[in-house]
C-alpha cells in the first residue's frame, strides 16, 4: 500500500450517506433536512429545529405543542443524577460532569436496552429536555448557590437561562443564547457525531453513543475549542477602560507572537469550511448585539484584532467557536461552562444521526495498514 492510500483522519473520506444536514463549503452553506441554518436561526425557535433534526419536518402548531410540552415536562433535574453530580469535585472538568450525567440518565431510562425507533426518539427528548438542568446546577454548585427548579412558563432557551442565573433573562440575551442553540445543533460527520455513530454501529444503545459523542466534543480540536477561545481572551488580557482600537492593537500582537511561535489558535481553521464557516455571520451579529447590549466594545476589539492578524498571516477563517465563546462569557456564563452548552445543543444532531444509523447500520470497521515488526516470537 504507497502512502497517498492512508486517509490519516479519514479527510476527504465519503463515508455514509446523511439526509440530516448538508455541509457545502463551496457554496458556504449549511443545510438542515434542506434548510438554510440562517434562516433557521431568524426565524425558529430551538424547539422547532429540534424537531425538524428528529423528524424531518418543522412542525405544525399542533405537534409543537406537544412536543414542547413533553420538552418542558422533562426539565426537572433527577435526583439521583444531582446525587452524584454532588458526589463530584467542584473541580471536574464540567464537559465530565455532563458526561456522567448522560451515562447516569442512560442507566436511569426505563427504556435503557429498547433501540427501536419509538424508544429512541423518546430517549432523544428525554436526554435534550434533562441536560440544560444538569449543566446549570453544575455552574452553580461550582458557584455555592442552590439548584433552580425549572419554569413551565419559558421556552428551552429562557429557562435554561433562569435555571442557570436563577433571574429572568431579558429578551435580547434570550434571542442570541436561540441562535447559538440552533447554530451548533448540527454538522454532519464531526468528529463527536461520527463518534456517536460508530457506538451505534455496534448496535449498542443512545446513550452509550451519547457518552461517547461528550468525549470527543470536549478536545479543543472541535467543541473544547469554543472554552479555548476564551482563555486566548484572557490571556491577552481583557480591560474595560480600553477602547476598541487599543484592545485590536494587543491583539494583534498577540495573535503575531502566537503565529510566530507556530501556535494553533483554537477558534480558527475547520476540516471541511477552508473560506470560513457558513454559521459565523449569524453568531458574529448575535455577538455584536450582547457587546452592544452589555457596553463591551474593548472584546470586539479583542475579536477583530485576533481575526484581522490571522487573516493577514495565514488567511484561516474563524469558526462557530469564535463568536460563540465570547457571546457566553458576556452571557454570564463560566469558562468552562461554554462546551457543556454545546453538548445541550448537539444531543439534537447526535440523536437524529443515532436514529438514521440504527435505520440503515452496517458495523463501522475501517482498515489500517500494520507498520510495526516483522513476525517474530517469544525465545
Ligand atoms: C465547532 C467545531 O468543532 S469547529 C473546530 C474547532 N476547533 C478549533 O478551533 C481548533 C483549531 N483549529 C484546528 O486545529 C484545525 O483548523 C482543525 C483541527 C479544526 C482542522 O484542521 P485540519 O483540516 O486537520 O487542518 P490542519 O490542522 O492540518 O491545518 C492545516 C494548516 O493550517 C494550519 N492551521 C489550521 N488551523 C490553525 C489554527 N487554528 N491556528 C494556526 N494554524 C492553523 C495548520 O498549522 C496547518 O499548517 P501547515 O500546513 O503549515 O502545517
Ligand atoms: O464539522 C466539524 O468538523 C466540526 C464542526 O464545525 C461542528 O461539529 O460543528
Amino acid at each position: 500500500m504507497v502512502a497517498e492510500d492512508i486517509k490519516k483522519g479519514l479527510a476527504g473520506v465519503v463515508v455514509d450517506y446523511t439526509a440530516v444536514s448538508k455541509v457545502n463549503p463551496d457554496t458556504n452553506s449549511l443545510l438542515y433536512r434542506g434548510y438554510p441554518v440562517q434562516e433557521l436561526a431568524a426565524k425558529c425557535s430551538f424547539e422547532e429545529v429540534a424537531y425538524l433534526l428528529w423528524n424531518g419536518e418543522l412542525p405544525n402548531q399542533t405537534q409543537l405543542a406537544e412536543f414542547t410540552a413533553r420538552e418542558r415536562a422533562g426539565r426537572a433535574l433527577d435526583p439521583v443524577v444531582k446525587t452524584v453530580v454532588d458526589a463530584l469535585p467542584t473541580t471536574s472538568h464540567p464537559m465530565d460532569v455532563c458526561r456522567t450525567a448522560a451515562s447516569v440518565l442512560g442507566a436511569r431510562h426505563e427504556l435503557a436496552e429498547d433501540s427501536s425507533p419509538e424508544a429512541n426518539m423518546k430517549k432523544a427528548i428525554d436526554l435534550w429536555a434533562a441536560m440544560p438542568a444538569v449543566v446549570a446546577y453544575d455552574q452553580r454548585r461550582r458557584r455555592g448557590q442552590d439548584v433552580i427548579e425549572p419554569r413551565e412558563d419559558l421556552d428551552y432557551s429562557a429557562n435554561f437561562l433562569w435555571m442557570t442565573f436563577g433571574e429572568e433573562p431579558v429578551d435580547e440575551v434570550v434571542e442570541a443564547f436561540n441562535v447559538s442553540m440552533i447554530l451548533y445543533a448540527e454538522h454532519s460527520f464531526n468528529a463527536s457525531t461520527f463518534t456517536a455513530r460508530v457506538v451505534t454501529s455496534t448496535l449498542s444503545d443512545l446513550h452509550s453513543a451519547v457518552t461517547a459523542a461528550i468525549g470527543a466534543l470536549k478536545g479543543p480540536l472541535h467543541g473544547g475549542a469554543n472554552e479555548a477561545v476564551m482563555h486566548t481572551f484572557d490571556e491577552i488580557g481583557i480591560r474595560s477602560e480600553e477602547s476598541l482600537e487599543e484592545a485590536a492593537t494587543r491583539a494583534r500582537a498577540w495573535m503575531e507572537d502566537a503565529l510566530a511561535q507556530k501556535k494553533k489558535v483554537m477558534g480558527f481553521g475547520h476540516r471541511v469550511y477552508k473560506h470560513g464557516d457558513s454559521r459565523v455571520p449569524t453568531m458574529k451579529a448575535a455577538l455584536d448585539k450582547m457587546i452592544a447590549h452589555y457596553g463591551r466594545p474593548e472584546l470586539l476589539g479583542l475579536y477583530n484584532g485576533l481575526e484581522q492578524a490571522m487573516d493577514e498571516a495565514k488567511a484561516i477563517k474563524p469558526n462557530l467557536d469564535y463568536p460563540a465563546g465570547p457571546t457566553y462569557h458576556l452571557m454570564g456564563f463560566d469558562t468552562q461552562t461554554f462546551t457543556p452548552l454545546f453538548v445541550a445543543s448537539r444531543i439534537t444532531g447526535w440523536t437524529a444521526h443515532v436514529m438514521e444509523q440504527v435505520a440503515s447500520n452496517s458495523l463501522i470497521r475501517p482498515l489500517s495498514e500494520y507498520n510495526g515488526p516483522e513476525e517474530r516470537h517469544v525465545p
